[in-house]
């Protein structure tokens, strides 16, 4: 299939204004922002509106784990900053997820709400080391289903385990994958990487991508260049 794919740059510095340089030649309609832990502890909730006012989608990556009133407080916090994606890891489970989804309801404008299963830096050994039995795959389909059970809109997993839930969870449950990494690229501390050209022939909705892009020379061309890798 040709790519439905989204890109969301991963706007991971230490500098608001390198960021800013850097959305001020990309384009709204072209690919999303991320904006995780690093920089909004940087530039807040004010940097986020501004993305938003400038046309981007936001996807705000927080992954609130805690107690379900204060997650639930959270989400609700991050969607009236008016963002696209909020997340949540589902460890936390059902309660926490549960809280989190409700406290989205009766929002005007709603942002998808998705839960992380095992993040793209872990592998086996890093699983079996916090007490988890079994392999990555089994437990990202393990938390992927506590999702889908409490109603979420879908889970943040590696490319790697795209296919598996697809076909469990079906088309409308959503699919957003880091750990991309063009040929060649540095993996850095990532461990389930895959290429933007494989991950989106596996119909996965978001492809979030940071280094490869914001550490390149031209990171407004390496964008592109993925992107006109996907066509
Ligand atoms: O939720 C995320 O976005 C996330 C989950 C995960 O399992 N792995 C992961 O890398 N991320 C985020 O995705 C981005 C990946 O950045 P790069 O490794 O630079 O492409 C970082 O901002 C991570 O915080």
């Amino acid at each position: 299939m040709t790519s439905q794919s989204r890109i969301f740059v991963a706007l991971d510095y230490a500098d608001c204004n390198a960021a800013r340089e850097l959305v001020a030649q990309l384009n709204p309609e072209q690919c999303g922002l991320k904006v995780g832990k690093e920089l909004f502890t940087r530039g807040g909730a004010e940097l986020v509106k501004e993305f938003i006012a400038a046309g981007f989608d936001v996807f705000l990556d927080l992954k609130f784990h805690d107690i379900p009133t204060t997650v639930a407080k959270a989400v609700r916090a991050a969607a009236e900053l008016g963002v696209w994606m909020v997340n949540v890891h589902a460890s936390g489970g059902s309660r926490m997820l549960t809280a989190a989804r409700e406290a989205l309801e009766g929002l005007p404008k709603r942002p998808y709400l998705i839960a992380v299963t095992v993040l793209t830096s872990m592998e086996q050994a890093d699983l079996a080391e916090v007490g988890v039995q079994g392999t990555v795959a089994e437990q990202v389909e393990r938390l992927a289903q506590l999702t889908y059970a409490n109603q979420l809109d879908g889970v943040v997993c590696s490319a790697h385990e795209a296919e598996q839930l697809k076909q469990k969870f079906g088309a409308g449950f959503m699919l957003v994958t880091p750990g991309i990494r063009p040929q060649g690229a540095a993996l850095g501390d990532q461990r389930r990487v895959m290429t933007p050209v494989q991950a989106s022939q596996l119909g996965i909705e978001v492809l979030v991508i940071g280094r490869p892009i914001t550490q390149a020379p031209d990171p407004a061309r390496a964008l592109a260049e993925i992107y006109a890798s996907l066509t």
